[in-house]
């Protein structure tokens, strides 16, 4: 496993970070004000970019201090360095070539340069190829022409970008030699190093509140004839010569590598919202009493509920699985980028097609989950100092950011129907799409055998993607591509998703095989694994009847078999959540603390409401008094 599955908070990396000097003091932020909040939280992920700095750190290392298990206890608000950490660095690394990284790399490591990834628009997100902000290259004076024609261009929405960056990777369509060349990143500096004042011809600013993450500090930028070095165009894939003419990339959406990255880094990270979310509502669980007493005279703990273990305890599953099938995707990712480093660009239809599907579907399932934990808690979840509210936001955004899921999805399912049509490429050895060219495994379904469950997700994934691929093919028989394709939208999504799911059980029944530490382990993960495919049979029992393979016997007999599973899983809930390590100070619940002292917890973040401050408020008598007279 990838070193995210050791402990992330124990070890030497997480204990720097709980004990910094500059981050280990926390403040409730809620009472701030929008300004305040921003304050603090740049203040701490400045005091990150140092630590990150002086210790060195690599890309794993990163990835956990900057995971939201992590970065919670850094900046709970949102990070306004998490873009120049996970997408403008990055970029510059995969997609300048070395002299650029010579000139810029240090500027941006000694904090000179902070910038931000400026693609989105206010017009386009989704239709990348639709962007409108133009690079127009002038031989002349070697310079690019970056220009915003009209406000509906604007770049809208890059994180850092409206009041902390300083530089920005612009996508722009690139126009040379009077030709459209389509989309290219070029580096940008937006305002001034020393004054941070806006430089001329550039507008920015920040674009106001949001449903959560409220200081990534989102911006918009508007381009009046800015001039552009030549030197300024990323050019480790595309390039411009000084006479304007074009050298065209290796693949033509290698400068697309950026957004594969964030989706994989996204996949993984949304798990990590879900643990927390999981450690408070199953420790809410178990403090929770309510209902007529029980023959010991106590009220029952609600998780004592059928109904409150449905709730719970197959996200608590989930975390697991979907965490070891994340981790084995960036490790994945990992290989494929120094694969295509060196030029070889053949697996990357596919780890784009995977991203894409995983990024949606962790994200959804996720979102999805906290919703219901957040739901598991009652009342007292619907605080915001439960901290599921924050939980659900974080995870809600990534089911947009870096590409709508809808989206991602059909571009999962473009690649698995050209798969099944026999119209892409062969898949590589070890490729996650040779099921598709083979005969369906016909191993009888039987509840309580997972591998017989992992077969029959597969025959949904393969019976879905199949089908669809069947009926895109006969409707372009009659009708325009763009047609036949929305014709098939609802469909298109459901393969793409059900592929997923059995890439993750895969993935996961992998992981379960190769660990050896222990027995107990063994059985735990065999028990987590078992929930995991119950309830995901049980969320989709039309699928499994009609493409699975499985009865209404067998639909019948799994959601039995869900329901003792769980009550077995029921008295090792508590471990299995602890086994998250996360302190106390990460959780940052009132629900959800390690010694469940849920209302002396309440009372005390009561307490710091400043409508508590005076036994009558000034607003009383601004307010109340004066709407009597
Ligand atoms: C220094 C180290 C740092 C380390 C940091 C480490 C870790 C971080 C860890 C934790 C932190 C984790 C998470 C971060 C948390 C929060 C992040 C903070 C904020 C979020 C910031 C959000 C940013 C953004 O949202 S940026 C904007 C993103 N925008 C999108 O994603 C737009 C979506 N749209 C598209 O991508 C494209 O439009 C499209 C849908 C892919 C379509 O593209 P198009 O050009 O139109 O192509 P098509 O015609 O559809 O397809 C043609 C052909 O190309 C293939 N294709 C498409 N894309 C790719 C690709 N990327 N790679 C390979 N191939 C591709 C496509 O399949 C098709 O192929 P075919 O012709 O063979 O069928
Ligand atoms: C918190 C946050 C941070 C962000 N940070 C950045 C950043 O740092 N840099 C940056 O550049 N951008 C950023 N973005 C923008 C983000 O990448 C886009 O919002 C996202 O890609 C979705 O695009 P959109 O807004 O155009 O949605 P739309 O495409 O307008 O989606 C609206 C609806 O249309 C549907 N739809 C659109 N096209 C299709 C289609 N072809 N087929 C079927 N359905 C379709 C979608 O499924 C959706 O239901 C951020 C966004 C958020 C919310």
């Amino acid at each position: 496993m990838v070193s995210r599955n050791r402990s992330q908070v124990k070890d030497h990396l997480g204990s720097k970070v709980l004990n910094h000097p500059e981050l280990r003091n926390t403040k409730a932020t809620e009472y701030m004000s929008h300004e305040e909040k921003y304050r603090y939280n740049l203040s701490r992920a400045t005091a990150m970019l140092k630590l990150i700095d002086e210790e060195g750190m690599d890309v794993n290392e990163i990835s956990k201090v900057m995971s939201h298990t992590v970065s919670g206890f850094t900046t709970p608000d949102g990070n306004p360095l998490a873009v120049h950490q996970v997408m403008f660095v990055p970029t510059l690394m995969n997609q300048a070539d070395d002299d650029q990284v010579s000139r810029w790399l240090g500027d941006v490591f000694n904090g000179t340069i902070v910038g931000t990834y400026a693609q989105t628009e206010l017009s386009h997100g989704t239709f990348v190829r639709g962007l409108r902000t133009t690079a127009t290259y002038d031989p002349a004076s070697r310079t690019f022409d970056l220009h915003t024609p009209d406000v509906s261009a604007a770049k809208w929405w890059p994180g850092g970008l409206g009041t902390t960056a300083n530089h920005a990777v612009v996508m722009a369509q690139l126009y040379t030699d009077g030709q459209p060349r389509g989309i290219h990143p070029f580096m940008v500096a937006i305002r001034d190093r020393e004054t941070h004042r806006p430089l001329p011809g550039i507008t920015v600013g920040e674009i106001g509140p949001k449903l959560g993450q409220n200081t990534l500090n989102n911006g918009y930028l508007l381009f009046d004839h800015v001039k552009v070095p030549r030197e300024n165009m990323l050019m480790r894939n595309a390039r411009v010569n000084e006479d304007g003419s074009y050298t065209k990339p290796s693949h033509q959406k290698a400068s697309y590598g950026t957004m594969v990255f964030t989706r994989v880094a996204i996949a993984l990270d949304t798990v990590d919202a879900l643990q927390i979310a999981a450690t408070i509502a199953a420790r809410y669980s178990i403090v929770r009493r309510q209902g007529e007493p029980r023959d010991d005279g106590q009220e029952p703990q609600i998780i004592d509920y059928q109904t409150q273990q449905l709730k719970v305890l197959p996200h608590i599953a989930a975390c697991y699985v979907l965490r070891a099938s994340t981790a084995r995707l960036w490790e994945h990712h990992t290989h494929v980028t120094s694969e295509v480093r060196g030029g070889d660009t053949a697996l990357l239809p596919e780890l784009h097609a995977t991203a894409c599907c995983l990024k949606a579907l962790v994200t959804q399932d996720c979102s999805e989950a906290i919703e219901a934990l957040r739901l598991s808690c009652g009342g007292h979840g619907y605080m915001t100092a439960s901290r599921l509210p924050a939980l659900y936001a974080y995870a809600t955004a990534g089911a947009t950011y870096e590409g709508e899921n809808t989206v991602l999805l059909l571009q999962t399912a473009r690649y698995l129907v050209k798969q099944a049509g026999g119209s892409h490429a062969p898949p590589a050895a070890g490729s996650a799409v040779t099921y598709l060219s083979r005969p369906a495994d016909d191993t009888p379904f039987a509840v309580g055998s997972p591998a017989a469950y992992v077969a029959a997700v597969g025959r949904v994934a393969r019976g879905r993607v199949t089908e669809v691929a069947a009926a895109l093919q006969a409707d372009r028989q009659t009708m325009p591509e763009a047609d036949a394709w929305n014709q098939s939208l609802v469909q298109l999504v459901a393969a793409a998703l059900a592929h997923g799911r059995y890439f993750v059980v895969r993935e996961f029944a992998e992981v379960v095989s190769q660990q050896s530490s222990s027995r107990a382990i063994q059985q735990m993960l065999q028990l987590l694994f078992s929930v995991y495919l119950a309830h995901a049979v049980s969320r989709a029992e039309g699928d499994f009847i009609t493409y699975g393979g499985l009865t209404p016997s067998d639909i019948r007999l799994n959601r039995r078999h869900l329901l003792r599973l769980l009550a077995e899983l029921r008295p090792h809930m508590i471990p299995l959540t602890d086994a998250f390590d996360l302190p106390d100070r990460l959780i940052n619940s009132t629900l959800g603390a390690w010694d469940g002292d849920v209302y002396r917890r309440m009372f005390e973040q009561a307490s710091h409401s400043p409508l508590n401050t005076d036994e009558v408020p000034a607003s009383f008598h601004q307010a109340m008094l004066r709407s009597k007279l």
